[in-house]
């Protein structure tokens, strides 16, 4: 792993049982900290989306407002949120879906995503994939395309990959984690 790599992974703190037993959480805030550390997290993801075509970048509720903001004004692209239920002013489309710890909803902007969209999605963490297939539905169901996601950390045990390329899409991911 190359050291920037390195100082990404070794910056993200482990907080086990938490936010109950048998999880082990894997804690974005202490990244956001370590200014190298999160400006490495932008870069890389720029560099990685910058001549793939995307025209918005979308970033899911709450953590991936954080990571997706910056990326979206590097790339200069528009940015749009996908958040839970009843925080969007205009008129939305919602989806339900499953988390690795319960059950919730996520809702877009109607008029956020056209057919004319390439669409690259943002979030802190892929688990099992639950968030971000239900904001494929979102985007799609509006017409957009949207066939890459990108993700500061994964937890492979817990097959989101697998589950997001069954449903088109092509993950990125920083670093990796073992475990819940
Ligand atoms: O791949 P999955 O199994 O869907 O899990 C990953 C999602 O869970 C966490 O969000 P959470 O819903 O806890 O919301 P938060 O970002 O507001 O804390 C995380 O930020 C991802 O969005
Ligand atoms: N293990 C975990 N750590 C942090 N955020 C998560 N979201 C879902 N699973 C998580």
């Amino acid at each position: 792993m190359s050291q920037i790599l390195e100082l990404v992974k070794s910056s993200i703190k482990s907080i086990p049982d938490y936010p109950k037993k048998g999880i082990i959480f894997r804690d974005i805030t202490s990244l956001l900290e370590v200014p190298q550390a999160f400006q490495a997290t932008v870069d890389l993801i720029t560099a990685h989306y910058k001549d793939k075509g995307i025209t918005k970048v979308v970033g899911t509720e709450s953590r991936g407002f954080i990571f997706g903001a910056p990326v979206a004004l590097a790339l200069g692209l528009p940015f749009v949120l996908v958040r839970k239920p009843r925080k969007l002013p205009r008129e939305t489309i919602a989806q339900n879906y499953q988390l690795e710890y319960g059950e919730d909803t996520l809702e877009i902007h109607i008029d956020a995503i056209s057919t004319e969209d390439n669409v690259l999605i943002i979030d802190d963490l892929l688990a099992t994939g639950g968030t971000v297939e239900a904001t494929v539905k979102l985007i799609r169901r509006l017409g957009g395309k949207v066939e890459h996601a990108a993700f500061i950390i994964k937890l492979p045990e817990l097959g989101g990959a697998e589950r997001l390329q069954k449903v088109g899409i092509t993950s990125y991911n920083l670093v990796s984690f073992d475990g819940h």
